[in-house]
């Protein structure tokens, strides 16, 4: 009788284990960040990305914003200078928190500077949410000159015009590689490279 009872109770403790992993496993958030210069393609990958994994969310700190910019950040990005870490840091926070319910999650636009590193860690860690993939797109200046050119005649955005793009593409150079370097540092693997002109497989990357 005896045996039978503890035959049971360690089938019961295995269901409810299993239970408990299924439940960490649903709760389980992860994040791919984007690194690439304006007009590499990130809004492109994260399209295929949203398409492959359901319930992704494309969070675009320069989509976020132009909705929402004041007088200040306006003028500062039609001038393609970067917005202050700390309003980042709020507007991240804030966006993140109240849209808290995704599975996946596409950091595009930021870290763009070494601080930032830390703020989107912070944002990762209060709401749960683990470092899948850093990609990486890597590209030609003149290709990304080509695609701003089309860009502009077709989006008509106030900062596509050539000498602050070139503004932009320096700041990019500036800052990116440092940024690579932390992440890869911390996980030679979890950093993947992208080309942006052979880029309609994302699978690898994923
Ligand atoms: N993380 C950020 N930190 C500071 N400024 C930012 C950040 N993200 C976006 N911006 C501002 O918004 C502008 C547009 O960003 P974005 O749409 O990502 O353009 P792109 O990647 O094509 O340069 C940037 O030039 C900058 O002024």
């Amino acid at each position: 009788m005896t045996k039978y009872f503890t035959l049971f109770l360690l089938f019961v403790s295995l269901v409810s284990c299993n239970y408990i992993n299924k439940k960490d496993v649903a709760n389980k958030k992860e994040a791919y960040i984007l690194i690439g210069a304006p007009a590499s393609g990130k809004g492109y990958i994260a399209k295929k990305i949203t398409e492959k994994k359901k319930n992704t969310l494309h969070v675009s700190t320069g989509d976020l914003l132009r909705k929402s910019a004041n007088g200040n950040n306006k003028s500062l990005i039609t001038s393609g200078k970067l917005v202050s870490s700390a309003e980042i840091k709020k507007m991240i926070s804030d966006y993140i928190r109240e849209n808290s319910s995704y599975d996946f999650y596409i950091f595009d636009g930021i870290p763009r500077m070494v601080d930032q590193v830390e703020i989107l860690d912070k944002v990762m860690i209060e709401n749960n949410i683990e470092l899948k993939k850093v990609i990486v797109i890597d590209c030609d200046r003149k290709i990304l000159t080509k695609r701003m050119n089309d860009r502009s005649k077709k989006e008509g955005r106030s900062d596509d015009k050539i000498e602050i793009f070139e503004k932009r593409i320096s700041s990019y150079e500036k800052n990116a590689p440092s940024i690579v370097k932390i992440y890869q540092d911390r996980s030679f693997d979890k950093v993947a490279r992208l080309s942006c002109e052979n880029n309609n497989n994302v699978d690898f990357v994923l």
